[in-house]
């Protein structure tokens, strides 16, 4: 599977030269509602040009409110999104040629095959990419002359894939690209997006497997009721909690030490550590069991991970640094 070249140069705005560090997507305090309810509550976040951006959040937090927005399909209720400078709903001509959307539910006809459903997407597109090689990069070869109504569930999301990247998109907004897709599918789609940011393309995708927005995202925001409630790199996220170290103590073993900044919790002989600091944590333990000639069974340390920072927001529990 391979992408073939993208353009990486940005359309400058009307009087402004393009520039490396512009952002291909630019959203500033966008709110959006749906009469009485608020649904996106101010959030703001930009995506540069060989980047990959996770929206998360539990069901309902928002994220297809906000994405609508950036792929010209709603107008905001306040605030101001920007793709490649254009306000997306209002110049949209100017947008959709460098726009790939793949919508969370895609509709398309049943009754076509996969490989004329595809040509009759080209046709509209100014430059699109071969119906072979598309078709190719999605593993759908095989399946060309299927009728769409026929394919499977995770085949039709690759066919949506497909449609989504036919025009040579700079800014790809992906809606849950992954969900029904096997293991081995997931995979090959992840090489595909690693394959559009190579080639300069800006992505923004949401999508609840965590792993994936660990693998891909350059940066992530989580949202909470419309809201942006962490946000940085995977590993400034995960940072936001605490490492946990667990093991058991034999019979017969001296209190603890005492760890500063550590809690911990004890059942029986079954330890749990929960620290900011792993290693000067797992130093003095270990020192303690050396001086006292214990064997600590069992004995695990892991860091944490992005998984317990989104459990925690969606436990209402207040990140401790963000
Ligand atoms: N057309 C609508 N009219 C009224 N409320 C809506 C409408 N569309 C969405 N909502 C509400 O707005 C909130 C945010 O929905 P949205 O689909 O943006 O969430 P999400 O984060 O994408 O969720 P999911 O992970 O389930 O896709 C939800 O409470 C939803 O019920």
């Amino acid at each position: 599977m391979n992408l073939s070249t993208h353009r990486t140069d940005i359309d400058p705005r009307p009087g402004q030269a393009p520039t490396a560090a512009a952002p291909a997507i630019e959203v500033v305090g966008l709110e959006r509602r749906y009469g009485d309810f608020h649904a996106v509550r101010g959030i703001s976040f930009d995506v540069h040009p060989g980047e990959v951006f996770a929206l998360l959040g539990v069901n309902g937090a928002g994220k297809t409110s906000a994405l609508e927005v950036l792929e010209g399909l709603a107008a905001a209720s306040a605030g101001s999104v920007r793709v490649l400078g254009h306000d997306p709903r209002r110049d949209r001509a100017a947008v959709r040629r460098y726009l790939g959307v793949l919508l969370q539910h895609s509709g398309l006809p049943g009754d076509l095959t996969v490989r004329e459903t595809v040509h009759t997407w080209a046709r509209t597109l100014t430059d699109p990419r071969p119906v072979a090689e598309a078709l190719e990069q999605v593993d759908l070869a095989g399946r060309a002359d299927i009728r769409v109504r026929s394919l499977s569930g995770g085949e039709r999301r690759r066919l949506d894939l497909a449609m989504a990247l036919l025009g040579r998109p700079r800014v790809v907004v992906l809606d849950e690209p992954t969900t029904g897709l096997d293991p081995e599918s997931r995979r090959a789609v992840w090489g595909i997006v690693r394959n559009l940011v190579d080639g300069g393309a800006a992505v923004v995708l949401t999508t609840h497997h965590l792993e994936e927005a660990e693998e891909l995202a350059d940066r992530i925001a989580i949202l909470q009721a419309g809201l942006v409630v962490l946000s940085g790199t995977p590993e400034e996220i995960s940072a936001t909690q605490p490492a946990t170290i667990r093991f058991t103590v034999p019979e017969g073993a001296p209190p603890l030490p005492s760890l500063a900044g550590v809690r911990v919790e004890r059942t029986a002989h079954q330890v749990e550590l929960s620290t900011f600091a792993l290693q000067p944590t797992l130093t003095q333990l270990m020192t303690w069991a050396g001086e006292h000639d214990l064997e600590l069974t069992g004995l695990q340390a892991r860091a944490a991970s992005l998984e317990q920072a989104f459990l925690a927001v969606a436990d209402g529990a207040l990140p401790t640094a963000a």
